[in-house]
C-alpha cells in the first residue's frame, strides 16, 4: 500500500535517514522502534509526504508520491510528536477549527466531532479549555483531529511520550480498536519497546538512520535463537564484579544499570553457579538471577550493544 524504497535524507553533515526500505500493507498495525534521534521521525515524515528524500522513492499503491502527494494526503491521517493545539480554544472548537480545513461543515462537522470525542474518550470535557488539560488528555486531543477526516491510513509519532500511565494505556487501547473495528492502517512509531511489542503485526527497528531489523515478533525474536538473556538484579555492584563478567568468554553482550545487569551469553551455556559464586566473593548482594523471556528491547540489545533507552 505504502512503501519507502532505498531511502536517504541528508541535512547538510546529517544522514538522518540511510538507503532504508520498508513497507506498510492495508489493514496492517506497523511500528517503528528505535531510540532519540535514531531517523524515526524523518522517515516518516518522508512516507507521509511531509518531507522530500534525498534520493529514493516513496510509493502510495505502485505510484511515486514525491512529485504527486495528493492522493496520499487525503488518506492519511498524521499526529505529530508535539502537541498542535489552541490552548485557549475548548477541545470542541479545537475539533471543529481542524475539521473547516479538512473542508468539513455544518452537520457533517458536528457529528464526526462528537463521534471522535467519543473514541477520544473526551465526550464529558468538550467544552473545557486545552490549557486545563493533563498532558495526556492533549494528546488524546492531538490524535482526535488526525482522525477527523477518516483517514484509512494513521501515522503516530511517538504519541504516549511523557504522559501518564492511564492515557498510555487508553492511546493504545484506541489505536487495536480503531485497527480492528475500521481496519484503519496505522504506522507506529515509539521507543518503548512494550507498546511496539504489544501493538504491532509487523516491525522495523531502526539506529543511527538504519534499518538494523525488520519483521514479525517472532522473526525479529529469533535472531536470539542462539543466544540466552540473562538477568542479575542486585541492589548495588563492585567495579570487579563487573569487570570479572565483562571478560568472561561466554558473554557476548552486557547492559548496565543501577541495579540490574543484563547479560546476552551463548546459549546451552550455564554460567548461572559461576555467576552465584562470582557475587558472593565480592560482596554483590544478588536479589534474583534469572534467564530472561526475549524481548525486542534485548534483541537491540543484541544488534547493537546498547540499551534502548541509553
Ligand atoms: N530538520 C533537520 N535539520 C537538521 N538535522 C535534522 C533535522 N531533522 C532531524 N535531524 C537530525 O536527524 C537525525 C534523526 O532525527 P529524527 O528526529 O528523525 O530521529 P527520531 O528517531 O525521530 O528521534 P526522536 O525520538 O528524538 O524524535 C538526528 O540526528 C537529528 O538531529
Amino acid at each position: 500500500m505504502l512503501e519507502l524504497i532505498d531511502i536517504t535524507k541528508k541535512f547538510k553533515q546529517t544522514e538522518a535517514v540511510k538507503n532504508m526500505n520498508m513497507y506498510i500493507g492495508r489493514g496492517e498495525i506497523v511500528g517503528l522502534l528505535g531510540p532519540n534521534g535514531a531517523g524515526k521521525s524523518t522517515a516518516i515524515s518522508m512516507l507521509s509526504s511531509l518531507v522530500e528524500p534525498t534520493s529514493g522513492d516513496v510509493k502510495f499503491q505502485n505510484k511515486s508520491i514525491i512529485k504527486n502527494p495528493q492522493s496520499l494526503r487525503k488518506i492519511i491521517g498524521i499526529v505529530p510528536q508535539e502537541i498542535a493545539l489552541y490552548e485557549d480554544l475548548s477541545a470542541e472548537e479545537n475539533m471543529k477549527f481542524f475539521g473547516r480545513i479538512y473542508g468539513l461543515k455544518g452537520q457533517k462537522l458536528q457529528e464526526k466531532v462528537n463521534e471522535v470525542l467519543e473514541h477520544i474518550g473526551l465526550t464529558e470535557r468538550r467544552k473545557d479549555i486545552v490549557k486545563k488539560f493533563s498532558g495526556g488528555m492533549k494528546r488524546r486531543l492531538n490524535i482526535g483531529v488526525a482522525m477527523l477526516h477518516d483517514p484509512e491510513i494513521l501515522v503516530m509519532d511517538e504519541p504516549t511520550v511523557g504522559i501518564e500511565p492511564q492515557s498510555r494505556n487508553y492511546i493504545l487501547q484506541t489505536v487495536k480498536r480503531l485497527n480492528e473495528e475500521r481496519q484503519m492502517t496505522v504506522l507506529y512509531t515509539s521507543h518503548y519497546m512494550e507498546e511496539v511489542e504489544y501493538l504491532c503485526d509487523r516491525i522495523y527497528i531502526m539506529d543511527k538512520g538504519n534499518l538494523i531489523a525488520s519483521g514479525t515478533k517472532d522473526e525479529i525474536k529469533q535472531i536470539l535463537s542462539l543466544e540466552n538473556t540473562i538477568s542479575i538484579k542486585a541492589d548495588y555492584w563492585n567495579e570487579d564484579f563487573i569487570e570479572k563478567l565483562r571478560e568472561h568468554p561466554q558473554v557476548n553482550r552486557m547492559n548496565i544499570e543501577e541495579k540490574e545487569i543484563v547479560l546476552v551469553v551463548s546459549k546451552n551455556v550455564n554460567i548461572f553457579s559461576e555467576i552465584a559464586h562470582l557475587a558472593e566473593v565480592m560482596n554483590v548482594p544478588l536479589r534474583s538471577l534469572d534467564v530472561k523471556k526475549v524481548t525486542l528491547e534485548d534483541v537491540f540489545l543484541h544488534l547493537t550493544g546498547r540499551a534502548l533507552r541509553d
